[in-house]
This record gives structure tokens, sequence and C-alpha cells, in this order.
């Protein structure tokens, strides 16, 4: 559905040097990105501050034209065929709004089914479906201008489907949410990408939105994929490990060591001790632990995607 090659973008800045006096520099913000993206995929794109997401967003949409290289999306060349391909693809861009500011959200929407001649009863199906998923119906009457940001960007998702395009591009949806907007926004996406009609691009720095929404995950970093594999591959890649936590009752003997296992922290006077497993299972360390060591309570921590991608980020 999406395939880019060697896809670059530069863009050249100029830095003024006294009065008269300027200086040129190019800035890679894409280097050479190779991208497959299959129909009905949810694909997590994500990388630090000035990576180059929305840049490879904007020339898959046909906002920017490459530096060199190829994109294609859903067949099509994006720049030359934009206006073909505005009809099949969807677009939120978190800081910029496709509905009309003054205007009552439903005549927003009534706008956006004359603009892209969506004939009656698939506008009225597809809007439906977002009433209720997205839990429209209350702020419907109005002006956009007075939504709250949570509102807006449920208005925004839809009027990004009405037309119902076969791939949607979302730049930050859930920035500035509270807990169950983004919630509301993520169950959303879930179900968009459960009937795998419409193949979805998620940039985000919300790395919560990742873990619940994608299988895949793409990292960029300077311009140039890191890492393009699951989430699990990524937490294999930097050897993550899970966590046992164990409250004792009496306090964690100096210098024990367990196979397997490695002691991470001794904390609460000597009453918790987190071990991090390098090869045992937690249940093999839980049941060497309670041979040794009273216990009072026990968790089991999975890797933070948000330490790995920290990791990935700082390039350790
Ligand atoms: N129009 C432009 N002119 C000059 N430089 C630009 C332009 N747009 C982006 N850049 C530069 O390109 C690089 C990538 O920017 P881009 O906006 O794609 O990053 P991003 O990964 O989306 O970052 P963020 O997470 O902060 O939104 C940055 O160094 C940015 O300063």
């Amino acid at each position: 559905m999406i395939q880019t090659s060697a896809l670059r973008k530069d863009f050249t800045v100029w830095r003024k040097l006294g009065r008269l006096r300027r200086e040129r520099r190019v800035v890679t913000a894409v280097d050479g990105v190779d991208l497959t993206v299959a129909e009905g995929e949810l694909l997590g794109y994500i990388g630090p501050n000035g990576a180059g997401k929305s840049t490879t967003l904007k020339m898959m949409t046909g906002v920017l034209t490459p530096s060199a290289g190829e994109v294609s999306v859903c067949g099509l060349t994006p720049v030359p065929q934009r206006t073909r391909l505005a009809r099949r693809i969807g677009v939120v861009f978190g800081q910029r709004s496709q509905l009309w500011w003054d205007l009552p959200l439903t005549e927003s929407f009534s706008l956006l089914r004359h603009v892209y001649r969506v004939p009656p009863a698939d506008h009225a199906a597809r809007l439906r479906r977002c009433r209720s998923l997205l839990d429209l119906d209350a702020f419907l009457d109005t002006p956009v201008r007075q939504l709250s940001l949570g509102q807006r960007m449920r208005a925004e998702l839809t009027a990004a489907l009405l037309h119902g395009p076969r791939v949607l591009f979302l730049d930050e949806p859930t920035i500035g949410l509270d807990v169950l907007s983004k919630q509301a926004v993520r169950g959303f996406l879930g179900e968009l990408h459960a009937t795998g009609d419409t193949t979805i691009v998620l940039t985000t720095h919300d790395l919560a939105d990742i873990e619940k929404l994608c299988r895949r995950l793409v990292v960029i970093d300077h311009g140039r994929v890191v890492h393009d594999g699951t989430v699990e591959q990524l937490h294999a890649a930097y050897r993550s490990k899970r966590r046992v936590v164990a409250d004792l009752d009496t306090a964690w003997p100096d210098g024990l060591t367990l196979p397997g296992a490695s002691v991470e922290r001794v904390e609460a006077d000597g009453l918790r001790v987190t071990l991090s497993l390098d090869g045992a299972t937690a249940g093999e360390v839980v049941a060497q632990l309670a041979q040794v060591v009273p216990l009072r309570d026990l968790s089991v921590l999975e890797p933070e995607i948000e330490d790995v991608v920290a990791r990935l980020y700082t390039g350790r």
C-alpha cells in the first residue's frame, strides 16, 4: 500500500551572519528511507524530535516533493497525483485542522461530503459509525473553535475518514489529550485496524499508543531507519529484561546471588529486592527466592518500552 525507496528530503536553510551576509546550509531531514507498508497494517513510526517523521509523512501525502528517491501510496506518486491521492488517503496532523473553524461540526462534515463527492448513504453510514465509536453527539452542533482539544481530535478523525480512505496518516493524534480522550482515540483506532480495510501510519511520542496499537514499529533517527520490526524484536535487540520485585519479611542477605538472575536493587532497609532475569524464568527465580528468604509480596515487571526506546535514541 505504501512503498518508499531511498527516500530523501533536504531543506536549504539560511543563517544570517551580520546585516548583509547569509550562510547557506542544507538540512537532510529524511536520509534514504526504505519502507514497505502492507494493506491493512498499522505501522508505528516514531523517533526523537527532529528525526524526520513529519517530513516523511508530508512526502507520503503529497505535501512535500522528495529531493531524491521514490514514494508510492496506493499505487500513486503523491505530488504529481495529489488530487487522485486525496480521495484515497485521510490525514490527521495534530497541529492542522481540516474543519471549518466557525461552522458547527455537522456542517463541516456535510461540506466534506461535497468536497469529496461521497454518496450520501456511504457518508451517513460512516458518520453514524464515528458518532457512536467516538461519542460525537454531545458536540455535533458546536462550532469547531469552541471544541476542546479532545473533542476536536475526535472530530478530526471523523473528518479524515468520511470519504472512506484506504490509508490513514496520523501525526501525533493523542498529543495533549487527557487519559480518557486518549483511550477513546486508541480504542477507535484499534477498532478501525481490526476491520482490516484501512492501512494506518501513526507517528507519536506517546509510547503507550505504540504498545496498545502497533505490532510493527519503525524507529527513525537523523532521517534514517534505525529499527524496523516488532516491539518484541526491539526488546530482544536491546536485551531488555523482565524483573521480579519481591517484598521480604526479613532483610535481603548481603551478597546473596541467584542463578539466572541478577540483583538490580535492594531498598527499604533490605526488605525489597529487584532482580532482573538473565536466563531464568520468573517462576524459577520465585521458587529459588522462596527457599532463601520469607516472601511477603511479589510482582513481575515487563520491560518498559520507554527504557528501550530511550536507549535507542541515545545510541546505547
Ligand atoms: N520547512 C523546513 N525547513 C527547514 N528545515 C525543516 C523544515 N521542516 C523540517 N525541517 C527540519 O527537518 C528535520 C526533521 O523535521 P521533522 O519535522 O520531520 O521532524 P519530526 O521527527 O517530525 O520531529 P517532531 O517529533 O519534533 O515533530 C528537523 O531538523 C527540522 O528542523
